[in-house]
């Protein structure tokens, strides 16, 4: 099939490379000069596993090529799938579709009778029905369709090729069909594929971000109560997602979601909700919210309280600085919000991160950065592990402990051998479990 991918950022150079990669002709746009310049050379904006080799491979086939044109973009297909963000507003927690709105009315000039835009962004329910009215004012007979993207940063590619399913908004059987065609060999590899309407298909995807986003904030809220009650969240959650009704994944307690979605999806979602008069429903969602910044308050405290009541003269390391592993994100990182904090108050830090120091000194050029774990643990008071990076569980606990100043180490995402970390001299904290708790 020929199609093109609007908006060629994370969701889109991702999809915009696997598409070819199972088959189609490929033609992604983006009103970023300099992206589609780097893109057409091979050269991805997001670092994804696989992604760079995709690149290579479909641009080196024809199957894929780059361009700025919206009119040449309608004259190379008649299907149109559409990545551009949707920030939050500056004034508000509403998603920000100005992107999105001039992506379509760029598009809706030049569209060919028949043709089908596809929206992937993540977008209050009722945008693809506002979108549709518009198209059928302006178009003759292009539609609209909804289907939401599911992938995680860091696994973006896997994610795109193997989905867990796929979910379509439709107003006509044609679009299904374009869809079923659209993504064929995942149909065949057995991928569900469910079709509904437009309002549906843009609350499922809301409606898993808020359910995952809400996981996460139930353990952490089990956390402070095991805090207040001397027992051991890390056991509990074991314990109770071994149940495979409640299930073990997003289930990880700590220092809290962050990120470009979570966080700014159910705070557009709970405004929209509230615009439809439905807010009491999601009246909840405000206090996921609210657990999980207290998490990043919280592990402030226990590091203020470990570095003996104050951070005045302190020397903090702090391992990780993007808001999850496998990413050199750090857009609302929980990781670099403490590590701001702990500043703040008066410590001097030193951050490291194995790929994302360089967005993190663009952020916060104001906090000391490593590029290696010993020079940023030098004489430190107090480590702070903050993103569950693979390499620091590889840690050598005792070649560390003779380059810090005390062996204290406060592990906010519960991820760390707290039994290596102790047999080698380390005094080892987390929030939600006793020192020297059940599971140790
Ligand atoms: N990044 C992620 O992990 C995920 C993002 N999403 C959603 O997908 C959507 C896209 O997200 P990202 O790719 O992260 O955003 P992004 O900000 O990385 O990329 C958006 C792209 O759209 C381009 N663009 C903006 N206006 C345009 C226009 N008028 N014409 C052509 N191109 C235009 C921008 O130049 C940029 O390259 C958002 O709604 C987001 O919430 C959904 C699932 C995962
Ligand atoms: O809509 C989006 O943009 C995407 O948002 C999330 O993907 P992502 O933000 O890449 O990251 P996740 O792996 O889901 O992690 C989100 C945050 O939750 C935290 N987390 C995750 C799991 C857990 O048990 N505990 C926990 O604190 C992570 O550290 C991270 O800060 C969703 O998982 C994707 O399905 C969705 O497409």
């Amino acid at each position: 099939m020929r199609m093109t991918v609007i908006g060629t950022g994370y969701v889109g150079a991702v999809h915009a490379a696997c598409m070819a990669d199972i088959g189609h002709q490929v033609l992604g746009v983006d009103s970023d000069t300099r992206r589609i310049a780097s893109l057409s050379a091979g050269r991805s904006p997001v670092r994804e596993a696989g992604l760079d080799e995709l690149l290579a491979k479909n641009l080196a086939s024809g199957r894929l090529r780059f361009s700025t044109s919206l009119a040449e973009a309608a004259s190379f297909a008649r299907t149109h799938i559409m990545c551009a963000g949707t920030p939050r507003r500056p004034d508000s927690d509403f998603a920000d579709l100005r992107y999105v709105d001039m992506a379509v009315d760029g598009l809706a000039r030049h569209l060919r009778p028949g043709s089908l835009v596809v929206g992937r962004s993540t977008v209050p329910v009722g945008t693809a029905a506002r979108i549709g009215r518009h198209l059928a004012a302006v178009t003759r007979g292009a539609e609209v369709a909804w289907n939401p993207e599911f992938l995680r940063q860091g696994s973006a590619v896997e994610d795109t090729m193997r989905p867990e399913r796929i979910v379509v908004g439709v107003t006509s059987a044609h679009a299904e069909t374009v869809l079923r065609a659209v993504y064929a060999p995942m149909l065949r590899a057995g991928v569900p594929f469910f079709s509904t309407d437009p309002a549906t298909a843009e609350l499922v995807k809301v409606a898993a971000n808020s359910f995952l986003a809400t996981k996460i904030s139930f353990i952490n809220a089990m956390a402070e109560v095991c805090d207040a009650a001397g027992a051991d969240v890390a056991v509990l959650a074991r314990a109770v997602g071994a149940d495979s009704r409640i299930g073990a994944t997003y289930l990880e307690p700590g220092l809290g979601f962050g990120g470009s979605s979570f966080p700014r999806d159910f705070r557009a979602f709970a405004a929209r909700a509230e615009e439809l008069g439905a807010g009491e429903a999601v009246a909840f969602l405000h206090e996921v919210d609210r657990i999980n910044t207290r998490q990043r308050r919280r592990t402030v405290t226990l590091a203020r309280r470990l570095a003996g009541g104050s951070f005045a003269g302190r020397r903090i390391a702090v391992l990780g600085a993007s808001f999850k592993p496998g990413s050199d994100d750090v857009r609302d990182s929980p990781a670099l919000a403490v590590a701001a904090a702990v500043r703040q108050q008066g410590a001097t830090v030193r951050v490291h991160d194995p790929r994302a120091l360089d967005n993190a000194r663009a952020a916060l050029p104001d906090l000391g950065y490593a590029h290696d774990v010993t020079t940023a643990c030098e004489n430190a008071d107090l480590v702070l592990h903050l993103t569950p990076w693979p390499e620091y569980r590889a840690i050598e606990p005792g070649a560390l402990a003779a380059v810090v100043r005390t062996p204290l180490l406060l592990d906010a995402r519960n991820s760390l051998d707290a039994r290596r970390w102790r047999a080698a001299g380390w005094s080892l904290h987390a929030l939600g479990r006793p020192i020297g708790g059940t599971s140790w």
